[in-house]
């Protein structure tokens, strides 16, 4: 290469790499070689084989760079074309539209007239493109105007890669993000419903989320099962800065303890037999999101200590992973157990509950809130008929509803909508008499129904009820036991009764005990 030549090269090239935008990059790159070599116009373009088929990528001409996908079909004669020149890296084509292969490419960019340059790039063997030099009309390439752009052969060819592959991954993510945003809202669809009772049994729970559900603060969700844990979690995500990024549901007490490192936490390739590409774990796929624990009470000892990690770093650790990926993650855990207790009992890491209960929210049963009943009803006749394609709507029988309204729900807002969708089923009729209800009020009172009715083993523990009754006693005393305003005097029993109790169910002396976390909603 001359001085010149190496100066040329080096400022072509540095147009060249000037952006991912191909078109743009083209466009400088025009500017700057029109002052050595009489080009009117310059284009990438891409052969598709297996459709005969000249795609021009881009275009630039000296007003300005231009993206593009025009298809340019080659008759039988160009493909054959295509196949026989393979060696020849560069042609010179005095009249574009009179060559089988440049031909159909010329009419679409109307340039059937000119003459030009058509260079294959190709890289590692790999043939990766075209470039196509348009002469400005009335002039013509000479050996030395061709010599200058084999020079630029390999920059352009990394170029054109690149660009494409930048195309491609923008494609890419686009479609992803339309996956997700699609995902989202049919998963908003099919669990976010609106939250019936939110004026009425739910008013508190609501004017909590609507507290917290700005703030990055976790949430610890408190209630039986069936009560809408789940319902919540979704509204307090969807009314947070969040609510465009992913809600990613973990259920702590379904995943085989084997496969819980993997699933929350991810793993790199090969970190096992079987690992055969890298897997996002849940916790990194709610990156930007929230990130829902359910049945956190369910969660395996060691899985505990990673979480409290991640809660406290930000970040994970990919099973097989060397380095600590980042996460910006908002955690809402529920549990229907007595999460304090099993603290207390040492079958929960204290300092995680201490962690994800810094906002705790009980979703009261439904035997509390009788008064969201009809709405309910209401709300799951018009879903489940929907979803069973009925014609009609029904209605629930007059006395239907007080039939409902006297059942005490142990399997609260999931038994009345499964009661809801039984009676449909039943009943292809307009009215609803839920009679089977009435059935289920009378033997609630036998003893089957009182065990069936008790939510845990532990609550039916005597000593964990009276554990439990304890400990908030001495939360609202402040943890004192004696005297005029201590825990005996409201419990109704002797000072040293009680101190021998505490000892006995483990439950600590003095004001360590106020610092819990009450189990009630705290305004
Ligand atoms: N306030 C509500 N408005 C409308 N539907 C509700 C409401 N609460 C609960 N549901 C419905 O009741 C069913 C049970 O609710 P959800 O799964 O949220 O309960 P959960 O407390 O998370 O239960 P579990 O403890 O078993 O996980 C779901 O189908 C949910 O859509």
């Amino acid at each position: 290469m001359t001085t010149d030549e190496k100066h040329f090269f080096r400022e072509a090239t540095l147009r060249i790499c000037e952006s991912l935008e191909i078109e743009k990059a083209l466009h400088q790159c025009l500017l700057y070689i029109r002052e050595f070599i009489p080009a009117e116009q310059m284009n990438f373009h891409v052969y598709h084989r297996d459709q005969g088929v000249v795609e021009t990528v881009a275009r630039a001409t000296s007003k300005s760079g231009e993206a593009m996908s025009v298809r340019s079909p080659l008759a039988e004669e160009g493909r054959r074309q295509v196949v026989k020149q393979r060696s020849i890296r560069v042609r010179i084509i005095d009249r574009l539209g009179d060559d089988p292969v440049t031909g159909p490419v010329a009419e679409k960019l109307n340039a059937s007239d000119l003459s030009g340059v058509v260079m294959d790039l190709v890289l590692e063997k790999t043939m990766l493109g075209v470039l196509s030099v348009f002469c400005t009309p009335g002039k013509k390439f000479d050996p030395g105007h061709i010599r200058l752009l084999y020079l630029l052969n390999k920059p352009f060819a990394i170029a054109l890669t690149n660009s494409l592959r930048y195309r491609e991954l923008m494609k890419l993510r686009d479609l992803l993000a339309d996956d997700n945003r699609y995902l989202q809202d049919e998963l908003q669809r099919l669990t976010g419903e609106e939250v019936i009772g939110s004026d009425f049994g739910l008013k508190e729970v609501m004017e909590m989320v609507r507290r917290v559900a700005p703030l990055d603060s976790p949430v610890l969700l408190l209630g039986e099962t069936g009560t809408g844990k789940e319902v919540i979690a979704n509204a307090i995500h969807k009314s947070s800065l969040r609510k465009d990024g992913p809600l990613i549901k973990v259920n702590c007490g379904a995943i085989p303890e084997t496969l819980m490192d993997s699933e929350l936490f991810g793993y790199e390739k090969g970190a096992f037999t079987g690992a055969l590409s890298r897997k996002r774990g849940r916790i990194e796929r709610a990156h930007r999101g929230t990130l829902f624990l359910d049945e956190i009470g369910e969660l395996p000892a060691e899985a505990q200590v990673r979480l409290l990690r991640v809660l406290q770093e930000k970040e994970i650790d990919r099973v097989g992973g060397t380095a600590p990926v980042k996460v910006d993650i908002r955690v809402i855990a529920a549990t229907h157990r007595d999460l304090e207790g099993m603290a207390d009992q040492k079958k929960f890491r204290a300092d995680l509950y201490f962690r994800l209960g810094v906002f705790p929210i009980l979703i009261p049963p439904l035997r509390e809130r009788k008064t969201d009943i009809p709405a309910l009803v209401q709300h799951f006749i018009l879903k489940k008929s929907r979803e069973m394609k009925r014609a009609t709507v029904p209605s629930p029988a007059p006395n239907a509803l007080d039939r409902l309204m006297a059942y005490h729900w142990p399997g609260n807002i999931r038994e009345l909508e499964n009661t809801v969708e039984r009676s449909l089923i039943l009943n292809p009729g307009d009215v609803l008499l839920f009679k089977e209800v009435s059935a289920r009020v009378k033997s609630a009172f036998t003893m089957r129904n009182v065990h069936n009715h008790m939510k845990t083993e532990e609550s039916m523990e005597l000593d964990a009820v009276m554990s439990g009754h304890i400990r908030r006693v001495l939360d609202m005393c402040g943890g004192r036991v004696e005297g005029e305003r201590g825990a005996a005097r409201v419990l109704n029993i002797h000072p040293s009764t009680l101190r021998k109790r505490m000892k006995k169910l483990g439950i600590p002396f003095g004001r360590k005990t106020g610092k819990r976390i009450s189990s009630t909603i705290i305004s």
